[in-house]
């Protein structure tokens, strides 16, 4: 039986990338949503068995929505992928620059070519639904005075050309992309837990957190804060910190935290992407 999995975006997205990296060697049976919504709710539905939805980048930070859909759905990180991002800019075959007018591509693709972007002022840019749908959008116009920003698999899936590579602004240009399910999933192997909480609403609180993590040497990889609904100024903090929950250690330190916050939620643990990528990442940093 293949595994069902919803996937943003459709083939020659980078998600799509992200999805056939992760579950490389698995016969997998893929459905495409348009929308962060569609992925999360047809895993929390159970209409498939994983979902797949970028996460972070390296240059433009947490894409937000999801983090928030994640936590709304009630759905659970079973594991994540890194995937090098490289934009280019994509036409119809025997198009010019000076032939464009219009540039469609997903917001994050559009302000990761920011610097770009900004050399042809004259462009109307175009938020589109995801890269992949952008390069399809252009192959279907057939107006060779629109281009799409996408990577080199889209243009070859939609007959366009590569007429400008490398155009994002930073050259090391990474996406983080979770896997989720609708149910946790505990390995011996993994490594890394995300949780999510809130503090109580007082001065100091956050410091007192971060402090449990620092005094017992667990190391926090990322942290994102997420207004809470109808409670101005107040947070939901977004945590990543490296970690097997079966460590007796790991868990009390948990358990400890979890007594001096509003609310205390592991969304799950999961072994981390140790590819070539998050290598390169800490080589470049030194
Ligand atoms: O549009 C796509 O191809 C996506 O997979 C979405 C997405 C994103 O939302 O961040 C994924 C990676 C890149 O950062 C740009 C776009």
């Amino acid at each position: 039986m293949p595994l069902n999995i919803a996937c943003f975006g459709q083939p020659g997205s980078y998600t799509y990338e992200a999805m056939k990296s992760y579950f490389a060697g698995k016969n997998i049976s893929p459905a495409y949503g348009s929308h962060f919504e569609d992925v999360v709710q047809a895993v929390a539905t159970r209409q498939a068995r994983y979902g797949v939805l970028p996460i972070e980048n390296s240059s433009t930070g947490g894409i937000t929505d999801v983090y928030d859909l994640i936590h709304r759905y009630d759905c659970c990180v079973v594991g994540e992928k890194y995937v090098k991002v490289e934009h280019c800019l994509l036409t119809l075959p025997g198009t010019k620059l000076e032939d464009i007018r219009e540039v469609y591509s997903h917001p994050q693709g559009l302000n990761q070519c920011r610097s770009y972007l900004k050399h042809h002022g004259e462009w109307q840019l175009h938020p589109y639904f995801s890269t992949s749908q952008s390069a399809e959008q252009v192959q279907k116009m057939e107006d060779p005075h629109i281009a799409a920003i996408a990577n080199k698999t889209a243009a070859d899936m939609y007959g366009l050309d590569v007429l400008v590579e490398h155009i994002n602004d930073n050259t090391m240009n990474y996406t983080r992309f979770f896997i989720i399910a609708a149910d946790m999933e505990q390995s011996p192997e993994a490594d890394k837990i995300t949780l999510v909480l809130t503090t109580q609403h007082r001065p100091g609180a956050l410091y007192h957190v971060l402090g449990y993590f620092f005094y017992n040497g667990m190391n926090m990889t990322h942290l994102e804060s997420r207004p809470l609904k109808g409670r101005p100024f107040e947070y939901f903090f977004h945590i990543d910190v490296m970690g097997n929950l079966r460590n007796p250690a790991t868990s009390r330190v948990l358990r400890n935290l979890a007594e001096h916050c509003n609310y205390f939620k592991i969304l799950g643990n999961y072994v981390s992407d140790q590819g070539g990528n998050v290598d390169e990442i800490r080589r470049h940093r030194g």
